[in-house]
Protein backbone atom coordinates (compact mmCIF):
# COMPACT_ATOMS: atom_id res chain seq x y z
CA UNK A 1 0.00 0.00 0.00
CA UNK A 2 2.62 2.41 0.84
CA UNK A 3 5.02 0.98 -1.67
CA UNK A 4 2.40 2.19 -4.30
CA UNK A 5 1.26 5.37 -3.02
CA UNK A 6 5.05 6.55 -2.84
CA UNK A 7 5.54 5.11 -6.23
CA UNK A 8 2.06 7.25 -7.71
CA UNK A 9 3.22 10.60 -5.33
CA UNK A 10 6.94 9.73 -7.37
CA UNK A 11 5.40 9.52 -10.53
CA UNK A 12 2.93 12.58 -9.94
CA UNK A 13 5.57 14.57 -8.57
CA UNK A 14 7.58 14.22 -12.15
CA UNK A 15 4.70 14.19 -14.00
CA UNK A 16 3.19 17.35 -12.26
CA UNK A 17 6.93 19.28 -12.30
CA UNK A 18 6.80 19.68 -9.20
CA UNK A 19 10.23 20.66 -6.98
CA UNK A 20 12.73 18.57 -6.27
CA UNK A 21 12.74 18.90 -2.41
CA UNK A 22 9.48 17.28 -2.48
CA UNK A 23 10.85 14.00 -4.41
CA UNK A 24 13.71 14.59 -2.48
CA UNK A 25 11.35 14.68 0.68
CA UNK A 26 9.08 11.41 -0.45
CA UNK A 27 12.82 9.47 -1.13
CA UNK A 28 14.03 10.36 2.11
CA UNK A 29 10.63 8.92 3.88
CA UNK A 30 11.26 5.72 2.44
CA UNK A 31 13.21 3.12 2.32
CA UNK A 32 14.75 1.71 -0.44
CA UNK A 33 15.94 -2.44 -1.11
CA UNK A 34 18.52 -2.90 -3.87
CA UNK A 35 15.38 -4.14 -6.10
CA UNK A 36 14.55 -0.95 -5.89
CA UNK A 37 11.37 -1.85 -3.63
CA UNK A 38 10.41 0.75 -1.65
CA UNK A 39 9.25 0.92 2.21
CA UNK A 40 7.53 2.69 5.03
CA UNK A 41 10.85 2.90 7.48
CA UNK A 42 10.59 0.34 10.72
CA UNK A 43 11.15 2.33 13.18
CA UNK A 44 11.99 1.48 16.81
CA UNK A 45 11.46 4.08 20.08
CA UNK A 46 13.36 3.33 22.92
CA UNK A 47 11.73 4.60 26.14
CA UNK A 48 8.62 5.42 24.81
CA UNK A 49 6.15 5.28 28.05
CA UNK A 50 7.65 8.53 28.79
CA UNK A 51 6.11 11.95 27.72
CA UNK A 52 7.41 12.15 24.27
CA UNK A 53 7.29 8.24 23.36
CA UNK A 54 3.36 7.70 23.77
CA UNK A 55 2.57 11.18 21.96
CA UNK A 56 5.50 10.71 19.09
CA UNK A 57 4.45 6.95 18.43
CA UNK A 58 1.24 8.37 17.59
CA UNK A 59 2.48 10.52 15.02
CA UNK A 60 4.93 8.31 13.74
CA UNK A 61 2.33 5.60 13.05
CA UNK A 62 -0.35 7.54 11.33
CA UNK A 63 2.65 8.53 8.70
CA UNK A 64 4.29 5.22 8.42
CA UNK A 65 1.68 2.68 9.79
CA UNK A 66 0.70 0.90 13.64
CA UNK A 67 2.85 -1.90 12.65
CA UNK A 68 6.25 0.23 11.71
CA UNK A 69 6.48 1.63 14.67
CA UNK A 70 7.69 -0.25 17.58
CA UNK A 71 7.36 1.16 20.99
CA UNK A 72 10.00 -0.02 23.81
CA UNK A 73 10.45 0.67 27.20
CA UNK A 74 11.25 -1.35 30.53
CA UNK A 75 7.95 -0.22 32.46
CA UNK A 76 4.41 -2.19 32.10
CA UNK A 77 2.38 -0.79 29.44
CA UNK A 78 -1.07 0.68 30.11
CA UNK A 79 -4.48 -1.04 27.93
CA UNK A 80 -4.23 2.12 25.58
CA UNK A 81 -0.46 1.33 24.74
CA UNK A 82 -0.99 -1.87 24.20
CA UNK A 83 -3.94 -1.76 22.04
CA UNK A 84 -2.25 0.91 20.08
CA UNK A 85 0.43 -0.78 17.97
CA UNK A 86 3.68 -3.12 18.66
CA UNK A 87 5.50 -2.79 22.41
CA UNK A 88 8.27 -5.02 23.54
CA UNK A 89 10.79 -5.09 26.48
CA UNK A 90 13.98 -3.04 26.16
CA UNK A 91 16.45 -2.30 28.68
CA UNK A 92 18.31 0.27 26.78
CA UNK A 93 21.44 -1.19 28.99
CA UNK A 94 21.32 -4.55 26.69
CA UNK A 95 22.91 -4.22 24.28
CA UNK A 96 22.17 -7.88 23.12
CA UNK A 97 18.94 -7.15 23.50
CA UNK A 98 18.70 -4.39 21.67
CA UNK A 99 20.36 -6.22 18.58
CA UNK A 100 18.29 -8.63 18.81
CA UNK A 101 15.31 -6.38 18.23
CA UNK A 102 17.07 -4.46 15.95
CA UNK A 103 17.64 -7.55 13.73
CA UNK A 104 14.41 -9.54 14.36
CA UNK A 105 12.06 -6.42 13.62
CA UNK A 106 14.75 -5.28 10.47
CA UNK A 107 14.53 -2.00 12.12
CA UNK A 108 15.81 1.15 10.03
CA UNK A 109 15.64 4.24 12.51
CA UNK A 110 16.02 4.83 15.89
CA UNK A 111 14.43 7.31 18.38
CA UNK A 112 16.24 7.23 21.43
CA UNK A 113 14.09 8.61 23.88
CA UNK A 114 15.38 6.45 27.40
CA UNK A 115 16.48 9.02 29.88
CA UNK A 116 16.59 10.36 33.25
CA UNK A 117 15.92 13.76 33.11
CA UNK A 118 17.74 16.96 34.89
CA UNK A 119 15.78 16.64 38.18
CA UNK A 120 15.85 13.01 38.94
CA UNK A 121 19.34 12.75 37.56
CA UNK A 122 20.72 14.72 40.42
CA UNK A 123 18.93 12.77 42.89
CA UNK A 124 20.41 8.89 41.25
CA UNK A 125 23.64 10.33 39.63
CA UNK A 126 25.10 6.70 38.82
CA UNK A 127 22.22 5.45 37.63
CA UNK A 128 21.82 8.67 35.28
CA UNK A 129 25.50 7.38 33.72
CA UNK A 130 24.33 4.30 33.00
CA UNK A 131 21.19 5.50 31.51
CA UNK A 132 21.87 8.36 29.94
CA UNK A 133 25.80 7.47 28.48
CA UNK A 134 26.38 4.13 28.74
CA UNK A 135 22.50 3.88 27.09
CA UNK A 136 23.76 6.04 24.12
CA UNK A 137 26.94 4.57 23.74
CA UNK A 138 24.44 0.96 23.11
CA UNK A 139 22.35 3.01 20.48
CA UNK A 140 24.75 4.47 18.90
CA UNK A 141 27.08 1.55 18.29
CA UNK A 142 23.95 -0.25 17.27
CA UNK A 143 23.11 2.68 14.72
CA UNK A 144 26.96 2.21 13.28
CA UNK A 145 26.75 -2.09 12.80
CA UNK A 146 23.42 -1.77 11.15
CA UNK A 147 23.63 1.35 9.20
CA UNK A 148 20.42 3.54 10.76
CA UNK A 149 19.42 6.63 11.00
CA UNK A 150 19.17 7.50 14.58
CA UNK A 151 17.76 10.60 16.51
CA UNK A 152 18.67 11.11 19.83
CA UNK A 153 17.27 14.21 21.67
CA UNK A 154 19.23 17.14 23.45
CA UNK A 155 17.92 19.94 25.35
CA UNK A 156 18.77 23.68 27.19
CA UNK A 157 20.27 21.92 29.83
CA UNK A 158 23.04 20.75 27.73
CA UNK A 159 23.96 24.60 28.63
CA UNK A 160 25.24 25.76 31.57
CA UNK A 161 26.05 29.82 33.87
CA UNK A 162 28.83 30.30 31.05
CA UNK A 163 26.76 30.15 28.66
CA UNK A 164 24.98 33.08 27.15
CA UNK A 165 21.36 32.52 28.49
CA UNK A 166 19.71 35.47 26.36
CA UNK A 167 19.80 34.19 24.08
CA UNK A 168 21.78 31.24 23.13
CA UNK A 169 23.42 30.05 19.88
CA UNK A 170 23.44 26.90 18.43
CA UNK A 171 27.39 27.29 18.58
CA UNK A 172 28.68 28.37 22.15
CA UNK A 173 30.35 27.36 25.42
CA UNK A 174 28.16 24.68 27.30
CA UNK A 175 29.94 23.73 30.23
CA UNK A 176 26.68 22.42 32.04
CA UNK A 177 26.59 21.70 35.62
CA UNK A 178 24.19 19.06 36.23
CA UNK A 179 24.43 15.21 35.32
CA UNK A 180 21.88 15.11 32.98
CA UNK A 181 23.38 18.16 31.25
CA UNK A 182 26.84 16.23 30.87
CA UNK A 183 25.56 13.83 29.57
CA UNK A 184 23.60 15.22 26.84
CA UNK A 185 26.65 17.17 25.87
CA UNK A 186 27.98 13.77 25.97
CA UNK A 187 25.55 12.32 22.96
CA UNK A 188 25.93 15.01 20.85
CA UNK A 189 29.41 14.63 20.64
CA UNK A 190 29.94 11.02 20.40
CA UNK A 191 27.22 11.72 17.77
CA UNK A 192 29.12 14.07 15.93
CA UNK A 193 32.26 12.04 15.92
CA UNK A 194 30.50 8.89 14.69
CA UNK A 195 29.14 11.04 11.62
CA UNK A 196 32.43 12.32 11.32
CA UNK A 197 34.48 8.79 11.67
CA UNK A 198 32.25 6.43 10.34
CA UNK A 199 29.27 8.33 8.47
CA UNK A 200 26.79 7.23 10.83
CA UNK A 201 23.43 9.39 10.26
CA UNK A 202 23.07 10.52 13.47
CA UNK A 203 20.58 13.63 13.92
CA UNK A 204 20.00 15.62 17.15
CA UNK A 205 17.35 18.16 18.20
CA UNK A 206 17.81 20.49 21.60
CA UNK A 207 14.79 20.52 22.83
CA UNK A 208 13.42 23.24 25.10
CA UNK A 209 10.86 22.28 27.73
CA UNK A 210 8.31 19.85 26.54
CA UNK A 211 4.66 20.84 27.27
CA UNK A 212 1.90 18.15 27.03
CA UNK A 213 -1.07 16.97 28.84
CA UNK A 214 1.17 13.81 29.65
CA UNK A 215 2.97 12.88 33.08
CA UNK A 216 6.60 14.79 32.87
CA UNK A 217 9.06 12.38 33.71
CA UNK A 218 11.65 14.81 36.78
CA UNK A 219 12.52 17.67 35.00
CA UNK A 220 13.26 21.17 35.91
CA UNK A 221 10.91 22.24 33.40
CA UNK A 222 7.83 20.05 34.62
CA UNK A 223 6.26 22.97 36.66
CA UNK A 224 4.45 24.12 32.82
CA UNK A 225 2.97 20.60 32.82
CA UNK A 226 1.86 20.30 36.76
CA UNK A 227 0.87 23.67 36.95
CA UNK A 228 -2.49 22.84 34.14
CA UNK A 229 -2.94 19.58 36.12
CA UNK A 230 -3.09 21.07 39.77
CA UNK A 231 -4.95 24.19 38.94
CA UNK A 232 -7.65 22.90 37.12
CA UNK A 233 -8.46 20.64 39.98
CA UNK A 234 -7.96 22.70 43.00
CA UNK A 235 -8.01 26.24 42.00
CA UNK A 236 -4.08 26.44 43.45
CA UNK A 237 -0.75 25.37 42.35
CA UNK A 238 2.58 25.93 44.21
CA UNK A 239 5.67 26.76 41.93
CA UNK A 240 9.14 25.46 42.81
CA UNK A 241 10.58 27.95 40.44
CA UNK A 242 10.67 31.76 41.31
CA UNK A 243 7.55 33.83 39.63
CA UNK A 244 10.36 35.53 37.09
CA UNK A 245 12.46 32.44 35.97
CA UNK A 246 12.55 32.41 31.94
CA UNK A 247 12.59 29.33 30.56
CA UNK A 248 12.31 28.38 26.68
CA UNK A 249 9.37 26.07 26.22
CA UNK A 250 7.58 23.94 23.29
CA UNK A 251 3.80 22.61 22.67
CA UNK A 252 4.33 18.64 22.61
CA UNK A 253 2.84 19.01 18.84
CA UNK A 254 5.59 21.43 17.41
CA UNK A 255 8.25 18.93 19.26
CA UNK A 256 7.08 16.35 17.50
CA UNK A 257 6.78 17.78 14.13
CA UNK A 258 10.25 19.22 14.75
CA UNK A 259 11.45 15.92 15.37
CA UNK A 260 9.67 13.90 12.02
CA UNK A 261 11.18 17.16 10.02
CA UNK A 262 14.41 16.72 10.69
CA UNK A 263 14.39 13.31 10.59
CA UNK A 264 13.10 13.43 6.88
CA UNK A 265 14.90 16.61 6.12
CA UNK A 266 17.88 15.19 2.83
CA UNK A 267 21.17 15.33 4.11
CA UNK A 268 22.14 18.25 1.98
CA UNK A 269 20.10 20.58 3.76
CA UNK A 270 22.13 20.03 6.97
CA UNK A 271 24.72 21.98 8.24
CA UNK A 272 24.96 20.11 11.36
CA UNK A 273 24.06 17.13 12.90
CA UNK A 274 22.55 19.44 16.34
CA UNK A 275 20.10 22.09 15.89
CA UNK A 276 18.59 23.93 18.89
CA UNK A 277 14.49 24.04 18.11
CA UNK A 278 12.23 26.67 20.18
CA UNK A 279 8.54 27.97 20.17
CA UNK A 280 8.34 30.27 23.24
CA UNK A 281 10.12 31.25 26.43
CA UNK A 282 8.06 32.81 29.60
CA UNK A 283 8.45 32.92 33.31
CA UNK A 284 5.48 31.01 35.80
CA UNK A 285 4.27 34.33 36.71
CA UNK A 286 3.55 34.79 33.27
CA UNK A 287 2.07 31.70 32.51
CA UNK A 288 0.00 32.39 35.40
CA UNK A 289 -1.64 35.35 34.18
CA UNK A 290 -2.51 33.74 31.05
CA UNK A 291 -3.40 30.46 33.00
CA UNK A 292 -5.71 33.33 35.17
CA UNK A 293 -8.18 34.03 32.10
CA UNK A 294 -9.34 30.48 32.59
CA UNK A 295 -9.50 30.38 36.18
CA UNK A 296 -10.11 33.95 37.06
CA UNK A 297 -9.73 32.63 41.04
CA UNK A 298 -6.21 30.83 40.58
CA UNK A 299 -3.70 30.96 43.94
CA UNK A 300 -0.05 30.52 43.13
CA UNK A 301 2.30 30.82 45.56
CA UNK A 302 6.14 30.32 45.36
CA UNK A 303 8.44 27.71 47.01
CA UNK A 304 11.83 27.23 44.99
CA UNK A 305 13.41 24.77 45.59
CA UNK A 306 17.28 23.01 44.01
CA UNK A 307 15.24 22.75 40.56
CA UNK A 308 15.67 26.91 40.73
CA UNK A 309 19.82 26.46 40.78
CA UNK A 310 19.67 24.28 37.82
CA UNK A 311 16.99 26.37 36.25
CA UNK A 312 19.15 29.72 36.80
CA UNK A 313 22.21 28.00 34.82
CA UNK A 314 20.14 27.19 31.77
CA UNK A 315 18.69 29.26 28.84
CA UNK A 316 16.26 32.07 28.71
CA UNK A 317 15.88 32.53 25.22
CA UNK A 318 17.14 29.80 22.60
CA UNK A 319 17.80 31.06 19.60
CA UNK A 320 16.67 28.23 16.80
CA UNK A 321 18.01 30.62 13.92
CA UNK A 322 20.26 27.94 12.64
CA UNK A 323 17.27 24.98 12.44
CA UNK A 324 14.69 27.53 10.73
CA UNK A 325 17.32 28.64 8.03
CA UNK A 326 18.65 24.99 6.72
CA UNK A 327 15.64 22.69 7.10
CA UNK A 328 12.88 25.52 7.76
CA UNK A 329 11.89 24.96 11.52
CA UNK A 330 8.50 26.86 11.96
CA UNK A 331 6.49 26.68 15.25
CA UNK A 332 2.95 27.24 15.47
CA UNK A 333 1.62 27.66 18.96
CA UNK A 334 2.98 30.49 21.18
CA UNK A 335 1.93 30.84 24.59
CA UNK A 336 -1.64 31.85 24.17
CA UNK A 337 -3.03 29.14 21.68
CA UNK A 338 -0.58 26.72 24.03
CA UNK A 339 -2.54 27.22 27.42
CA UNK A 340 -5.87 26.81 25.10
CA UNK A 341 -5.01 24.02 24.13
CA UNK A 342 -3.91 22.54 27.57
CA UNK A 343 -6.72 23.66 29.32
CA UNK A 344 -9.20 22.26 26.95
CA UNK A 345 -6.78 18.79 27.01
CA UNK A 346 -6.00 17.90 30.63
CA UNK A 347 -10.04 19.09 31.42
CA UNK A 348 -11.38 16.94 28.99
CA UNK A 349 -8.77 13.78 29.65
CA UNK A 350 -7.88 14.05 33.07
CA UNK A 351 -9.93 16.17 35.33
CA UNK A 352 -13.81 15.41 33.90
CA UNK A 353 -12.10 11.42 33.75
CA UNK A 354 -10.89 11.51 37.39
CA UNK A 355 -12.66 13.96 39.62
CA UNK A 356 -16.10 15.05 40.32
CA UNK A 357 -17.10 18.40 40.34
CA UNK A 358 -16.88 19.04 43.79
CA UNK A 359 -13.05 19.55 43.59
CA UNK A 360 -13.02 21.17 40.29
CA UNK A 361 -11.93 24.82 39.96
CA UNK A 362 -13.89 27.11 38.34
CA UNK A 363 -13.69 27.15 34.32
CA UNK A 364 -14.09 29.63 31.76
CA UNK A 365 -13.63 28.04 28.40
N1 LIG B 1 10.30 16.37 28.27
C1 LIG B 1 11.07 17.42 28.00
O1 LIG B 1 10.75 18.57 28.35
C2 LIG B 1 12.35 17.22 27.26
C3 LIG B 1 12.83 15.96 26.97
N2 LIG B 1 14.01 15.83 26.31
C4 LIG B 1 14.56 14.52 26.04
O2 LIG B 1 13.59 13.70 25.40
C5 LIG B 1 13.73 12.35 25.85
C6 LIG B 1 12.39 11.85 26.35
O3 LIG B 1 12.01 12.67 27.42
P1 LIG B 1 10.69 12.39 28.24
O4 LIG B 1 9.76 11.56 27.46
O5 LIG B 1 10.23 13.68 28.78
O6 LIG B 1 11.29 11.55 29.45
P2 LIG B 1 10.53 10.57 30.45
O7 LIG B 1 11.27 10.59 31.73
O8 LIG B 1 9.07 10.88 30.47
O9 LIG B 1 10.72 9.16 29.72
C7 LIG B 1 11.95 8.50 29.73
C8 LIG B 1 11.67 7.02 29.58
O10 LIG B 1 12.92 6.32 29.63
C9 LIG B 1 12.67 5.07 30.22
N3 LIG B 1 13.87 4.42 30.74
C10 LIG B 1 14.53 4.65 31.89
N4 LIG B 1 15.54 3.76 32.04
C11 LIG B 1 15.52 2.95 30.95
C12 LIG B 1 16.27 1.83 30.55
N5 LIG B 1 17.28 1.34 31.30
N6 LIG B 1 15.97 1.24 29.36
C13 LIG B 1 14.95 1.71 28.61
N7 LIG B 1 14.18 2.76 28.97
C14 LIG B 1 14.45 3.37 30.13
C15 LIG B 1 11.68 5.38 31.34
O11 LIG B 1 10.98 4.22 31.74
C16 LIG B 1 10.80 6.44 30.70
O12 LIG B 1 9.62 5.89 30.16
C17 LIG B 1 14.84 12.35 26.89
O13 LIG B 1 16.04 11.94 26.31
C18 LIG B 1 14.93 13.80 27.32
O14 LIG B 1 16.23 14.13 27.70
C19 LIG B 1 14.76 16.90 25.91
C20 LIG B 1 14.34 18.16 26.20
C21 LIG B 1 13.08 18.42 26.84
C1 LIG C 1 14.25 20.71 29.43
C2 LIG C 1 14.49 19.30 29.73
O1 LIG C 1 15.41 18.73 29.19
C3 LIG C 1 13.65 18.59 30.71
N1 LIG C 1 12.29 18.95 30.62
C4 LIG C 1 14.13 18.88 32.11
O2 LIG C 1 13.66 19.88 32.67
O3 LIG C 1 15.00 18.14 32.61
Amino acid sequence: MFRKCITTLVQNAFCSGTSTHIIQEICQRSIHNTAGFVRPPKILITGGLGQLGTECAKLLRTQYGSENVILSDIIKPNQAAVESGPYIFADILDFKGLQKIVVDHRVDWLIHFSALLSAVGEQNVPLAVRVNIEGVHNVIELAKQYKLRIFVPSTIGAFGPDSPRNPTPNVTIQRPRTIYGVSKVHAELIGEYYYHKFGLDFRCLRFPGVISSDPPGGGTTDYAVAIFHEALRTGKYTCYLKPNTRLPMMYIEDCLRALHEFMCAPDDKLKRRVYNVTAMSFTPEELVECLSKYIPNLHVNYKPDNRQLIADSWPQVFDDSEARRDWNWQHKYDLNNLVDFMVKDVQENYINAVNGSDTRATIKI
